[in-house]
């Protein structure tokens, strides 16, 4: 495999775009939710066409005054100054109809399309927020990063720049159709015939520049993930003097992306010669025919200057969709991939019936009762990582899960909190089975703590509350609990103090005395420390562990740890191996019974930890 071999996490490329009708039905709802907008937009559409259309009229009019021609009745009756002076009025009042009606529409659409991009992308970022763990392990961020942007970016400027301008240019186009057969249909004819392979080259270019616009937007997904890693690893990257080898790599993606955009221009323009290629026919066309009904006097001169007005106008709002053409192609690929990501099932769903509430239920001091029944669960289909679990950690208790990595420790931790679901079996919380349980309910119920907690931009009181309803006093208070006030008021704003994304201004251990206050506030039933102090110093572990103490009182606590020394106290220890539980016990018992725990114990007690 070279370096260049595309990102096995990409879809294939091969992609076959949906219907358009569909797509734009699936934008049916957004519409809908602003009907006085739209409604608006498309009564001014008529205003706008009709007075379009007559403009023409008017100057065959005058021309066929100036060249002493039939024309309309009332004209006739008037001495020819005046005539003139009428015409010439009542296309100035069209121009100006025309001026207010576009521009209130411009404005009207614009609105239309900002309002309906900002509810897309609001959609879009709680849809996927609520997507389960197992979408983001399959997922690169950066592929997301540009669905939820310069996909909904297009989707926008389709509104914003021509939806209903569409709509008004095939009214436009409807109302000269009509007004050039009533006034002469045999040119009209003519016309119509070379509109016919316009027709065909216009879908067939379109077809080609949707899935060349669709490829170009997977390799800009492709060039922002490599972005985006780069950037999260900038560390790494630079340690590891990896610079050269990422930028040959990026320059590579970055040439498929170029490659892609190229194949997207090429169609864009050969719609657009095309285009203006046929109009000079049509109107050489229009001339020639229409030279020769002069010339047998069918047709008067006027007419023919009104027919080739017409026929200039009926290829404008052509021209204009050849134009909108490239943007409403995107609009159409942002669309599909919008919707292919609204698609994406949320598979951690709430009980639809029989839901419990854990609050009602647990009256009783001594609640928090853990059922792992026969649970087997893979991160793929039929590759279990965990088999057939079968334990009870009874309320009030402290258990902690030990064995070498890989094991299956964290993926238990995963299950219970509803990141994933088992494959098989069951979990009970207070006898509860936790899909019957709300989602809110079960995470506010148990508390967690990894060994490396995520701390958002913001300040440290909000990187407490996490956005729910706690005092101050709430938060000194949980502070206090955990020992971590005294390092927040040393911070130098105390508990404004600013953090940057990820925390990046704190230490490790710091983020981590940040991740127990946050967790002590909830004060939930059930702890899970996940490797949690283990990147803490020895001082600041202690200080921990003596919050801890205060904490873990009357909590059911599941400890997870590789330092065996730290779980020595606990109440019971389950010991995994590839998935299984092979041994369980207390220290004192496992030690005694020469295994794996004996095994592991022993090395850590010789200063070689294989763990
Ligand atoms: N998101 C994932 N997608 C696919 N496989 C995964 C994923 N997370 C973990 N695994 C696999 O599942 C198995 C169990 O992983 P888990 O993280 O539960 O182990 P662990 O005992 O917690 O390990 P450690 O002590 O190293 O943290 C491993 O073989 C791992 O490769």
């Amino acid at each position: 495999m070279t370096i260049f071999s595309s990102n096995p996490k990409s879809k294939p490329l091969i992609h076959k775009p949906q219907n358009d009708r569909l797509l734009i039905l699936k934008l049916a709802p957004y519409v809908r939710r602003n009907p006085n907008l739209l409604i608006l937009s498309l009564i001014l559409l008529f205003p706008l066409s009709i007075s379009g259309a007559i403009q023409p009229l008017i100057i065959g009019q005058a021309v066929s005054l100036l060249r002493q021609e039939s024309a309309w009745s009332f004209l006739e009756k008037l001495p020819l100054a005046e005539a003139i002076q009428v015409l010439i009025f009542i296309l100035l009042a069209t121009i100006i109809l025309r001026l207010i009606c576009a521009a209130s529409q411009g404005f009207i659409v614009q609105k239309l399309g900002q309002k309906i991009t900002a509810e897309v992308r609001n959609d879009l970022f709680t849809h996927v927020t609520s997507l389960d763990s197992s979408f983001f392990d399959r997922t690169p961020v950066g592929r997301l990063v540009t669905r939820l942007t310069s996909d909904v970016e297009a989707l926008g400027d389709v509104f914003a720049s021509g939806a209903i301008g569409v709509l008004s240019d095939f009214i436009s186009i409807l109302v000269i159709i009509i007004t050039m057969f009533i006034l002469q249909w045999q040119l009209s004819l003519l016309l119509m015939l070379m509109l016919i392979p316009i027709a065909g080259l216009i879908v067939y270019f379109q077809q080609q520049y949707r899935k060349a616009n669709y490829q170009s937007r997977e390799k800009l997904s492709d060039l922002n993930s490599m972005l985006q890693e780069n950037v999260t690893g900038i560390n790494i990257v630079q340690l590891f003097r990896r610079e050269q080898f990422n930028a040959e790599l990026f320059r590579h993606i970055n040439q498929q992306y170029r490659n892609s955009v190229d194949k997207t221009i090429f169609h864009d323009s050969a719609v657009s010669a095309t285009l203006e290629w046929i109009s000079l026919v049509a109107i050489g066309g229009v001339l020639w025919l229409g030279g020769i009904f002069i010339l047998n006097e069918t047709i008067t001169f006027g007419t023919l200057s009104a027919f080739i007005l017409y026929s200039q106008r009926l290829f404008n709002p052509l021209r204009q969709f050849a134009d909108k053409f490239t943007m409403f192609q995107s609009g159409f690929t942002g669309i599909e991939r919008i919707s292919e990501l609204m698609n994406e099932p949320i598979n951690i769903v709430e009980a639809k019936h029989n839901i419990q509430s854990l609050e009602t239920l647990n009256k009783s001091e001594i609640s928090g009762e853990i059922r792992f029944e026969n649970v087997w669960f893979g991160y793929k289909k039929d590759e279990f990582v965990l088999k057939n679990l079968d334990f009870i950690i009874p309320p009030g208790e402290k258990i902690a899960l030990v064995g070498p990595t890989g094991a299956g420790k964290s993926s238990i931790i995963r299950l219970l909190c509803r990141l994933y679901e088992p494959s098989k079996g069951r979990i009970l919380i207070d006898g509860i089975d936790i899909r019957d349980i709300p989602k809110v309910e079960l995470r506010q119920y148990i508390g967690m703590i990894f060994q490396d907690s995520f701390l958002f931009a913001g300040d440290v009181k909000r990187n407490i509350t996490l956005g729910e309803d706690y005092s101050f006093e709430q938060i000194k208070e949980a502070a206090r609990l955990t020992n971590v006030d005294k390092l927040i008021e040393d911070l130098p704003q105390g508990y404004n103090s600013q953090l940057r994304e990820r925390g990046t201004n704190l230490s490790g251990g710091q983020k981590q005395l940040l991740a127990f206050a946050r967790v002590a506030i909830r004060q939930p039933r059930v702890l899970i420390l996940d490797e949690a102090t283990a990147s803490l110093d020895v001082g600041t572990e202690a200080l921990i562990q003596e919050a801890l103490d205060n904490l873990l009182v009357n909590k059911t606590a599941i400890i997870i740890a590789h330092r065996l020394s730290t779980v020595r106290n606990v109440d019971h220890i389950l010991v995994l191996k590839q998935g299984e539980i092979v041994e369980s016990g207390t220290h004192d018992e496992l030690v005694n019974q020469n295994g794996l725990y004996k095994g592991l114990y022993q090395l850590q007690m010789m200063g070689i930890s294989e763990l």
